[in-house]
């Protein structure tokens, strides 16, 4: 497999333009395959993982707009689909963008004047990583407004200080993921395993059953250790997350029954994720959950996508 961090897509942008304002879609995660090792006091308790990431085509959209020196950072979240995000105790200064905006401008050594704004279509502790997502695309977007460009790289290394998904989440695509989920080999279109995991239905058309309620991801993990991971399960957590959310195990069968190809949780859940082979089955799968109220809320997406760069002047 080989090793190259492949560049999000950037729209209108010439180098040596500085903007006023960035935007980034950046896309949800899923895991293809998460196999769960054990956990590492040097990685904060953190399991030691083996994963396949996938990056599903539903965006949430953050913008950077530089203020002026001294008046610090704000945050804007717009979107029906707040979740625990909108709740008077959520403090913004540990919004994962945030948090991303801080150790951006600690590491470029300037004050965080920056205006964010996230628009949520992620659902939000869905198993997606839409926090994680925010976080890459604050970093991706602080990158082009200060005119750091530093390599991917280098934004990995800040990205995995901040948790686990987000250093693939900077690129997207397909990627291979080790260590506790920070270690990203991207999976190019033309390997191998890219053409394997197409042939087996893993890309293409996705359906996303979706929950008003959302799991912790930490007791899906303590859950897990007390559980163990279902017999043929290529999500570990699996087991864990329908233990504690049966509504995303009777989703699964339903989607599979509808013909969807592959069906399963979404990384810790609670939300499912179900590969169709044609529109067909698409709409037979949202009929069926539909009918046996199976999920909140269904969106329809393709499967692998990258985030998307774009500058205004
Ligand atoms: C399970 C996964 C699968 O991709 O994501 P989600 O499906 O929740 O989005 C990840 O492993 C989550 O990634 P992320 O949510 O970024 O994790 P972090 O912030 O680093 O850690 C949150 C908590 O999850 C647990 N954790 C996370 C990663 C890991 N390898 N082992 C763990 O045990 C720990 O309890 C940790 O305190
Ligand atoms: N920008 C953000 N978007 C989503 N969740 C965020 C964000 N910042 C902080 N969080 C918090 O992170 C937790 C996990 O959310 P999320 O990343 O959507 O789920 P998951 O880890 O299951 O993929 C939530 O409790 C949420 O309050």
């Amino acid at each position: 497999m080989m090793t190259i961090a492949t560049a999000p897509i950037v729209e209108r942008l010439h180098t040596s333009q500085l903007a006023d304002t960035v935007r980034v879609d950046c896309p949800a995660k899923t895991n293809l395959t998460l196999e769960v090792g054990p956990t590492h006091e040097e990685w904060g308790g953190r399991h030691a993982l083996d994963t396949i990431y996938c990056a599903v085509g539903v965006y949430d959209t953050v913008t950077a707009t530089a203020k002026a020196p001294g008046t610090g950072f704000s945050l804007e979240l717009e979107g029906a689909h707040l979740g625990d995000l909108a709740s008077s105790s959520s403090d913004m200064r540990r919004n994962h963008a945030v948090l991303a905006l801080f150790a951006m401008a600690q590491e470029a050594g300037r004050e965080p004047d920056v205006a964010l704004t996230i628009t949520k279509r992620i659902p939000v502790g869905a198993g997606l990583g839409g926090g994680s997502a925010d976080a890459a695309a604050a970093i991706l977007a602080i990158n082009q407004l200060w005119n750091l460009n530093w390599p991917m790289e280098r934004l990995r290394t800040i990205a995995a200080t901040l948790g686990a998904d987000m250093p693939f989440c900077l690129t997207g695509g397909l990627a291979h993921g080790t260590g506790f989920g920070e270690q990203i080999e991207d999976i190019l279109d033309d390997s191998p395993l890219a053409r394997e995991l197409q042939a087996q239905g893993f890309t293409g058309e996705v359906l996303i059953g979706a929950y008003q309620s959302q799991l912790s991801t930490p007791e899906v993990y303590h859950t897990f250790d007390v559980v163990g991971a279902g017999s043929g399960d290529r999500n570990h957590l699996q087991a864990a997350a329908i233990s504690l959310h049966p509504r995303s195990g009777q989703a699964i069968e339903a989607a599979l029954q509808a013909g969807a190809r592959h069906a399963f949780v979404s990384g810790s859940g609670p939300s499912v994720v179900a590969f169709v082979p044609d529109s067909t089955t698409a709409q037979r799968v949202i009929d069926t959950w539909v009918m046996h109220d199976a999920a909140d809320r269904i969106i329809r997406a393709q499967a692998p996508v990258t985030p998307i760069i774009g500058v205004t002047q």
